[in-house]
C-alpha cells in the first residue's frame, strides 16, 4: 500500500513460540448455528489451557458485538467478518498464541481466503458436521423458529448457503459423538502441532 512501509520488529513469532515453548496456529471451526462449534471450541480451548498452554477464542460475542459491530449476516457482510477474523486470528498467532476460532463462515471462497491469510500451514479447519434437522431440534438461541416464521432474513441453512467444506483436516459428527470424543479427537490431531522446534 502506498506510503505505508513496514517496521522490522526484533521479537519474531518465532521468539515468542520458543519462549512459550509451543508452536502457535489457527483452528478453524466452522458449521451451522448451533452445530457445536462454540461448545468443542471451549473444551478444547480448556483442555489446552490446563495443559499450560498459551490460547484464545474468537467467537461472536467478542467479535460480531465488538471489532465487527454493524455487519449484518448479507453474503458481502459475512465475507467481511470472516476476512477481518482471519486478520484478528493472523495477529494472535504471530503473538505466540494457539487462536481457536467459531464462525459458521459459510461460503468456501471465505474459507479459503481466510487459509491464505493465516497462512497454510498455520490453518487447521475443523468441520462440525451436524445436519441442519439436528441443528433445527437443539435450537439452543430460538433462531430457527424464528428463521422459519421469516423474522430472520438470510439465515444459514433456511435462507442463506451453507457451503461444506470438502476437505478439512479433521470433521465431527456431534449427532454420533459426545462432546469429550470430539475434543479428544481434535486434540490428537493438532498434538503433533504442539511441539516447538528449532
Ligand atoms: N441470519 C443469520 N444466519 C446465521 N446466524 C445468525 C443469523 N442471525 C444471527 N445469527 C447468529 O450469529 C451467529 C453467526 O455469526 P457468525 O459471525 O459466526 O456468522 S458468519 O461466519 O459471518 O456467517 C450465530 O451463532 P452460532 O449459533 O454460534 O453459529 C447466530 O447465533
Ligand atoms: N456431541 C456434541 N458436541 C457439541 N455440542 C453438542 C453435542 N451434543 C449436544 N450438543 C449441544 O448442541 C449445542 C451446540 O450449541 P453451540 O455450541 O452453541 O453451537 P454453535 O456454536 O455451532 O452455534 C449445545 O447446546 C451443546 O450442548
Amino acid at each position: 500500500m502506498k506510503n505505508i512501509i513496514k517496521h522490522t520488529y526484533h521479537i519474531s513469532k518465532e521468539d515468542r513460540n520458543r519462549l512459550n515453548n509451543h508452536n502457535s496456529f489457527v483452528v478453524w471451526f466452522t458449521g451451522l448455528s448451533g452445530s457445536g462449534k462454540s461448545t468443542i471450541a471451549n473444551q478444547l480451548e480448556k483442555k489446552f489451557f490446563d495443559m499450560g498452554l498459551r490460547t484464545y477464542s474468537l467467537d461472536g460475542d467478542n467479535i460480531r458485538s465488538g471489532l465487527n459491530k454493524g455487519l449484518t449476516f448479507t453474503e458481502e457482510d459475512r465475507t467481511e467478518n470472516n476476512r477481518r477474523i482471519s486478520e484478528v486470528a493472523k495477529l494472535f498467532i504471530d503473538a505466540g498464541i494457539i487462536t481457536i476460532t467459531a464462525f459458521i463462515s459459510p461460503l468456501k471462497a471465505d474459507r479459503k481466503h481466510a487459509k491464505e491469510i493465516i497462512g497454510a500451514d498455520n490453518f487447521i479447519e475443523v468441520f462440525v458436521n451436524t445436519p441442519l434437522e439436528v441443528c433445527e431440534q437443539r435450537d439452543v438461541k430460538g433462531l430457527y423458529k424464528k428463521a422459519r416464521q421469516g423474522e430472520i432474513k438470510n439465515f444459514t441453512g433456511i435462507s442463506s448457503p451453507y457451503e461444506k467444506p470438502e476437505n478439512p483436516h479433521i470433521e465431527v459428527k456431534t449427532e454420533n459423538e459426545s462432546i469429550e470424543e470430539s475434543v479428544e479427537r481434535i486434540f490428537k490431531v493438532l498434538q503433533a502441532k504442539l511441539e516447538y522446534n528449532e
